[in-house]
């Protein structure tokens, strides 16, 4: 196996609707993808299934160096393995600190099952700085939450997702929302999280993708239509009806 995910031929069908349709999809373990399409085109039930939420009736999913196959892990066991989500809503603690949520999330990761006795050490303090600074909330440590811009709670939630240590990041339009300087640092953290990390990130805004200049994979109807750079997709003559209607 060549990528850190493979997967391939998987299909789903809900009622008779068939929402994956033998979809094949790989990523290298330090490579940036943006997964564009139409709404219904699957995104979301792509990664659904990526995670453990949605079972394939049929296909394969292989993840890491040892081929597991995570069609046998459930969702916790998944995010273990090193699969992180990041949603489009952000969800962090606004009462709590900057600092707070991701001592958290690195709490949660840390000891899942003595979480009551578990106490930080001068090692996870140095992590939550480390983890901060790596979002761009470096300044903004004893600030709560609540008081973030939209952009600042999503670097939040990626330092958060980032706490527990994830090889694959799936990151769903994390530009929706923000000011043109906040997509800008976002671009630049994702690309950056990308020289050590897989990241999906799926994303309508086509300026936004077309910033973070990385191959794109176009899904329509459940399958992969065009793969490529963003110029050599959108010179797809199947793409551009997809995306003008016909
Ligand atoms: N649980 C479900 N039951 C029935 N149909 C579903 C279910 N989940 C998704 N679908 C259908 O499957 C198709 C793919 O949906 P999906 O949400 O994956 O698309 P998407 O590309 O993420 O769309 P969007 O860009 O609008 O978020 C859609 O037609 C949707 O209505």
């Amino acid at each position: 196996m060549s990528g850190l995910l493979e997967v391939s031929g998987i299909s789903v069908t809900f009622d008779g609707f068939r929402a994956i349709n033998n979809l094949s999809f790989s990523i290298g373990a330090a490579e940036l993808r943006a997964v564009i399409g139409p709404n219904g085109a699957g995104k979301t039930t792509f990664m659904d299934i990526v995670t453990g939420k949605t079972r394939p009736d049929g296909g394969r999913v292989l993840w890491g160096e040892r081929s597991i196959d995570l069609l046998k892990l459930d969702e916790a066991q998944i995010a273990r393995e090193g699969i992180g989500r990041k949603f489009q809503r952000p969800t962090v603690f606004e009462d709590q600190t900057v600092a707070e949520n991701l001592m958290m999330a690195l709490k949660a990761h840390r000891s899942p099952w003595r979480v009551l006795f578990w106490k930080p050490a001068g090692a996870d303090h140095a992590r939550v700085e480390e983890l901060a600074v790596q979002v761009g909330l470096g300044e903004a440590l004893a600030r709560k939450s609540g008081e973030l811009s939209h952009g600042q709670k999503q670097w939040l939630e990626i330092g958060m997702l980032l706490a527990q240590e994830p090889r694959l990041l799936l990151v769903d339009e994390p530009a929706a929302g923000m000011t043109l300087a906040e997509r800008e640092q976002t671009t630049s953290l994702l690309v950056d999280l990308a020289k050590t990390h897989a990241v999906v990130v799926v994303e309508h805004d086509m300026d936004f993708v077309r910033r973070l200049n990385c191959k794109v994979t176009v899904l329509h109807e459940g399958s992969v239509l065009a793969e490529g750079s963003l110029d050599h997709v959108t010179a797809n003559q199947q793409v551009i009806e997809v995306y003008l209607g016909r």
